[in-house]
């Protein structure tokens, strides 16, 4: 008998994790972590734009001392795979983020907390310790508490803020509405508990509900013009999907942007984030690091990511499998195997460090737009 704790034998990659995992979240658990908006459309296109890119083997090239090593915002990282924010993770796991931060700092991972994440930010923050976190923003009603929430989550050491602006409503979520998912089976985030909270918005028959409430809430880019004069901490905008967004976020004063989706979460029929990153990388062209996740489940994708611009990658539902099935170990585990992989690839790619991935390693015909990263030569 396996227990919490304990990685099962037959796993040797992302997908075991998956499979595994299936079998031990409850059915609305499974719905809400698998799940993607609508007919799931952007969710598949994810893995399918992985899957369409051709790598170009290279043969007898000097790969002595290579290392996966890079540096982002002044820190160094081991290797570009970090955990994407997912809220709730006391659905996978009884430790929830503590479990979730001792398996990063385990394999050397950023991991940036979500803003309804399950846990204390400083208990995960002490839990993190030897690591780097990073705090994701999710703006809320109440601005005041919103930078009281920045300015914690600087205290408590995060490098860097990460405002998710792809959200300001819920996708259209059938898959969780078919298995009864309401947000009873969610805890209740334990780090907006003093917010004050805004109106509830309400609708008649023949109302519009988004237009007469939650959309008056919603952050705008007066907010983020905000949050940049509050913070000094790197400030990121995830869920960038357009080269114009990409272009007015840094011109705002971003430093990085994540090229996402949300996991196919949010708005159906969007383009995987390997169709939309060349384009958004080559019009960004190298002035702040571009991340981008959506998909990644092998080495190979994050080599791919890597060579159409991303200088990192963050990986979402495959580390809340690991961790339901094995806790920290699981988490640790998981990112070690794909790490193991993307340096597989690397080195049958011909590539010794981060500065040699680039589009060469991309067979050209299935080369989606014109990758602009910084490190093209
Ligand atoms: C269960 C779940 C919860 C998520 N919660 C958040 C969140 O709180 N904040 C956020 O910015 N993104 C959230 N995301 C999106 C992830 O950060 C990320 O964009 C996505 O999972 C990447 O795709 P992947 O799961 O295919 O790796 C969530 C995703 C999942 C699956
Ligand atoms: C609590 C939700 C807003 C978290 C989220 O971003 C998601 O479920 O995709």
């Amino acid at each position: 008998m396996s227990d919490a704790f304990s990685i099962p034998p037959d796993i040797v990659c992302l997908a075991d994790y998956e499979r595994h995992a299936r079998g031990r979240l409850s059915e609305g658990a499974w719905a809400y972590v698998a799940g993607g908006a609508a007919d799931e459309t952007t969710l598949r296109r994810n893995r399918e734009a992985f899957d369409a890119i051709l790598l170009k083997g290279r043969v007898l090239g000097d790969l002595g001392g290579g290392n996966t090593r890079l540096v982002l915002f002044g820190e160094t990282y081991e290797h570009p795979i970090m955990l994407a924010p997912v809220a709730h993770h006391g659905l996978a796991c009884p430790a929830a983020e503590i479990a979730t931060a001792v398996g990063a700092v385990g394999a050397r991972a950023g991991f940036v907390i979500s803003t309804e994440a399950d846990t204390a930010i400083e208990e995960i923050a002490a839990a993190a310790t030897g690591g780097n976190f990073w705090f994701q923003l999710y703006i809320q009603h109440d601005r005041d508490f919103t930078h009281a929430l920045v300015e914690r989550a600087t205290r408590a050491g995060a490098k860097a803020i990460v405002l998710t602006a792809d959200a300001p409503v819920s996708g259209v979520r059938d898959r969780e509405r078919r298995a009864g998912v309401t947000p009873a089976i969610l805890r209740a985030p334990v780090n907006l508990r003093d917010a004050r909270p805004g109106p509830v918005p309400r609708a008649g028959l023949g109302e519009s509900l988004i237009f007469n409430g939650f959309i008056d809430s919603a952050a705008r880019w007066e907010d983020f013009a905000r949050l940049r004069a509050a913070t000094r901490l790197p400030l990121l905008i995830k869920g960038i999907m357009a080269p114009e967004d990409a272009d007015r976020a840094i011109g705002e004063g971003a430093d990085g942007i994540v090229v996402s989706n949300h996991g196919g979460r949010v708005l159906d029929t969007l383009p995987a984030t390997m169709e939309a990153l060349p384009v958004i990388a080559s019009a960004v062209a190298g002035r702040v690091p571009v991340l981008v996740d959506g998909g990644i489940r092998r080495g190979t994708d994050v080599l791919k990511a890597l060579a159409c611009g991303a200088s990192a990658v963050m990986i979402g539902r495959p580390y809340i499998h690991a961790l339901a099935v094995a806790g920290p170990a699981g988490v640790a585990h998981a990112v070690q195997m794909l790490r193991g992989e993307f340096e597989v690839a690397m080195a049958l790619t011909g590539c010794r460090t981060l500065r040699d991935v680039s589009p060469r390693v991309l067979w050209e015909a299935t080369r989606s737009g014109q990758a602009g990263s910084s490190r093209e030569a």
